[in-house]
């Protein structure tokens, strides 16, 4: 069974006349990384799997089942959204936020319990984020808040991480740590679908790739298959070098 499969999805891109429909099945382990230029709808294509933009056409399936017929609480328990942008609704320190990873597990006046504490705990520990954790959210750095944004997703344990650019404002050392943590989740049996605008971290660390076209056109498969440099010159208009490293291709911007 896919943890995630789409049929003929469309995604709904303001002012975008069509595009390619998306036939995509994700299965247990696999880790997807998207890929396209800014405004291409890397973000609204993982909204759209996330069941919080509506298809133009087509469907999504989440786990066999049509996402559109599930109930919040249900998905919630299945799926993780790490959000490229997030604003603090109300004042919540480290620890509370991680907390909210168990809120679909919890019936609506429910306590958090011992066990909801430890996955919280440790999650912020895996983040390197455990010495922030009675610190209000809204007073961390960018990348500090980052990482507690995926220590939330990490306590809630969702079969499927979908991930938009989840390196962002990390440091170097944190954001192999986090690729690290999203090849460990699905060496574990989830799955991983990230946008990515950092191929590198995309040629390491993902095993399937889509591109995404700003006409809505779109290629997906294996990623060696799909991170051709002529390709990824023609979706970046970008002229690039390739070197290998360490049994990777490492990909660099090239002048002309
Ligand atoms: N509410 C909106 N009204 C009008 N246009 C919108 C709206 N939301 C998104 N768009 C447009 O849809 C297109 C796709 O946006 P999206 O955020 O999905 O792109 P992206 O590939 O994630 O880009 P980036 O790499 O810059 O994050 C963009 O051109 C964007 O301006």
């Amino acid at each position: 069974m896919s943890v995630l499969a789409t049929r003929d999805l469309i995604i709904d891109v303001p002012e975008r006349a069509g595009g390619m429909p998306l036939n995509l099945v994700i299965e247990p382990g696999q880790v997807w990384g998207v890929l396209g230029p800014n405004g291409a709808g890397k973000t609204t294509l993982l909204h759209t799997l996330a069941g919080l933009h509506a298809p133009r056409s087509g469907s999504v399936q989440l786990n066999d089942s049509v996402l559109g017929h599930l109930r919040r609480r249900h998905i919630a328990q299945r799926l993780g959204v790490v959000f490229q942008d997030r604003q603090d609704g109300f004042p919540a320190t480290v620890l509370e936020t991680a907390l909210i990873g168990r809120h679909p597990y919890l019936s609506p006046w429910q306590m958090e319990g011992a066990d909801d504490y430890a996955r919280a705990e440790a999650a912020l520990e895996r983040l390197d984020v455990a010495h922030l954790r009675d610190r209000l959210v809204s007073t961390l750095s960018g990348g500090e808040r980052q990482r507690v944004a995926i220590a939330t997703v990490l306590t809630q344990a969702p079969n499927l991480w979908l991930a938009d650019e989840p390196t962002n404002h990390l440091d170097l050392h944190h954001q192999s740590a986090v690729m690290a943590l999203m090849a460990e989740q699905a060496a574990k049996g989830q799955a991983v679908i990230m946008c990515l605008h950092d191929l590198n971290l995309a040629a390491r660390w993902c095993d399937h790739i889509l591109l995404l076209y700003p006409n809505g056109e779109a290629c997906w498969g294996p990623r060696d298959s799909m991170l051709v440099p002529s390709a990824l010159e023609s979706l970046y208009r970008q002229k690039l070098a390739v070197v290998e490293v360490d049994g990777a291709p490492v990909f660099v911007p090239i002048k002309g």
